[in-house]
């Protein structure tokens, strides 16, 4: 895997490259043998078992006929054409690290490069994997889990550098980005999410709470290869209780557009400004050439966990669009000049540590899960949530290792009577939904669209489905044995066109929903790969 081959991303239709199927981020394909008409044919090919109970949130990458899958405490390389594994590399940590980890025992995949499988560990390692065996070539500890680091990121190889993020804003740490040398596993720079005080931006923290800050970088970023910048969004400040910490607090709830050799900052636009509702802005910045005003124009799109629609000009970060795509309450719209948020009053109560009910809740109007973009039908397709939160602040003292958060935890859904997600095929520019498939329990898995008119995502029930990309009928579905949280690829081989999937049910709404519907679905890691019956 070179960088030309990565460069050529999804247009590449036999090989899954990389974290997003294309270094857009588009998890688009223009492969169209599964179609609106064949996919009711879809059948099973083969199941590869994980022996593994976890969330399996790994996206599965495809090179040359091989699957390179992770989860928490393996990699794995599996035929694609037969499904018998080819190795299996464990990955051990210390028994105390899920304590550690906020959201899931979880990984979301692998990075292809030069004959190397890379991939980072819950305990915050990066390692390195030859690909045709398994065996570690390297390993670089890039953080120390009993400070309350940890990673679940799949890494991007861009420019030929190996870049990570980090995770853990809810245990007082201070995120970071991270560039890594593929061959030697050489740690080449560092760029903090959270500036300190003599850096750019440091003036927007106070005293020390930049230290806490928070800002993990938990979500691949996308990289434009001609701009050479690497678009890498960042998390929320901590502690959530924003009474601790006045002022913006750059970069928290931003993107930042970078350069991959070195790091540097080229620009960045900040979201949600001194945020109280964990709205982290880490989800995919999805990438596209599309008409604004009737210019062609670079732009980044972003279905902000805040609950805005964003799109911006990719080259130098200027505010193009933003617009709800799901029930916002604690801002009425974002000022098209200033970019920032015009906040309600339910922003100023919940920072005066009234309780409040917010919408979208701090999962979010959408949380990690990727959507895809469809330059065929000029569409995001994204799994949305549709609740409310309850959010009360209360005081908080940092302990390494615990917690910090400053809320009120025992009170935390507002969920109504109504399905509480949406698949939403939603226009970039004006956040306003073409159809919306409702679902009485909300997805978390990704979504992939294709030249066949179908859009591919998972149940928390299992359904591994398929929609048509035009009217958001269900045009099949398939039961997978536990619930889905992964991400759905495509490609071809000899011919036939394969989607695959993980299932393996888990994650943050199974820790904190409270949803009991979902107490019968049982756990269980696996692969399916699917194809049209011959
Ligand atoms: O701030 C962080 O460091 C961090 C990390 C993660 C993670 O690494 O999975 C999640 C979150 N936050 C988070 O807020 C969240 O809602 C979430 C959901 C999930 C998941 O896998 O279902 N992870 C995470």
């Amino acid at each position: 895997q070179t960088t030309e081959q990565l460069v050529k991303g999804a247009t590449d239709t036999s090989n899954v490259l990389n974290y997003g199927m294309g270094y857009n981020l588009q998890r688009f394909s223009t492969l169209n043998q599964i179609n609106k008409d064949t996919v009711k044919n879809l059948v099973p090919v083969w199941n590869y078992s994980f022996n593994d109970d976890r969330s399996e949130e790994s996206q599965p990458l495809v090179y040359q006929g091989v699957i390179y899958v992770t989860s928490h405490n393996a990699t794995m390389a599996v035929d694609a054409k037969t499904g018998k594994q080819i190795w299996k590399t464990k990955v051990e940590y210390p028994a105390e690290t899920p304590r550690i980890v906020c959201c899931g025992i979880i990984n979301r995949g692998a990075a292809l490069y030069d004959g190397k499988v890379y991939r980072t560990t819950l305990d915050a390692n990066v390692i390195a994997l030859d690909a045709k065996t398994g065996k570690e070539l390297w390993r670089q500890k890039a953080a120390d889990i009993k400070e309350g680091y940890s990673m679940t990121v799949a890494p991007l190889v861009a420019d030929g550098v190996i870049i990570t993020g980090i995770s853990g804003a809810e245990f007082g740490t201070r995120g970071f980005i991270d560039g890594w040398d593929p061959a030697t596993g050489k740690h080449l720079w560092r760029t903090h999410s959270i500036p300190s005080p003599d850096e750019p931006g440091g003036d927007t923290w106070k005293g020390d709470t930049w230290k806490l800050g928070g800002g993990s970088t938990w979500i691949t970023g996308s990289y434009d290869p001609e701009l050479n910048t690497v678009y890498w969004g960042i998390g929320n400040p901590g502690p959530f209780n924003s009474a601790v910490r006045p002022g913006d607090n750059l970069y928290t709830c931003s993107v930042l557009a970078m350069d991959p050799k070195t790091g540097k900052i080229k620009w960045h636009y900040q979201f949600s400004p001194n945020n109280p509702f964990d709205y982290d802005s880490v989800a995919e910045m999805v990438l596209a050439d599309i008409n604004v005003e009737g210019k062609p124009t670079k732009v980044l799109m972003d279905a902000n966990r805040n609950g805005f629609f964003y799109v911006l000009d990719r080259t130098n970060g200027k505010l193009l669009a933003a617009n709800p795509y799901v029930k916002v309450n604690w801002a009425t719209g974002i000022d098209m000049k200033t970019g920032r948020p015009i906040e309600t009053d339910v922003s100023k109560d919940a920072r005066e540590g009234k309780k409040v009910t917010v919408y979208p809740s701090i999962l979010g109007g959408k949380n990690w899960e990727p959507m895809s973009f469809n330059p065929q039908t000029g569409l995001a397709y994204a799994n949305t949530l549709a609740f409310g939160g309850r959010y009360k602040t209360e005081p908080v003292t940092f302990k390494q290792g615990e917690w910090y958060l400053g809320m009120d935890l025992s009170d935390l859904w507002e969920y109504g009577d109504g399905p509480r997600g949406h698949l939403k095929a939603i226009d970039p520019l004006t956040g306003k939904a073409k159809w919306e498939a409702p679902v009485d329990i909300p997805r978390f898995s990704g979504v992939l669209s294709t030249a066949g008119g179908v859009v591919f995502t998972g149940a928390l029930t299992g359904e591994f489905e398929a929609f048509d990309a035009d009217s958001g009928k269900k045009l099949w579905q398939f039961q997978t044995g536990s619930g889905i949280e992964g991400q759905p690829v495509t490609w071809q081989q000899d011919g036939v066109q394969y989607v695959a999937v993980t299932s393996g049910y888990g994650g943050v709404y199974s820790l904190f929903s409270g949803d009991e519907r979902l107490a019968k679905v049982p756990p269980g890691g696996s692969l399916w790969v699917f194809a049209v019956k011959q």
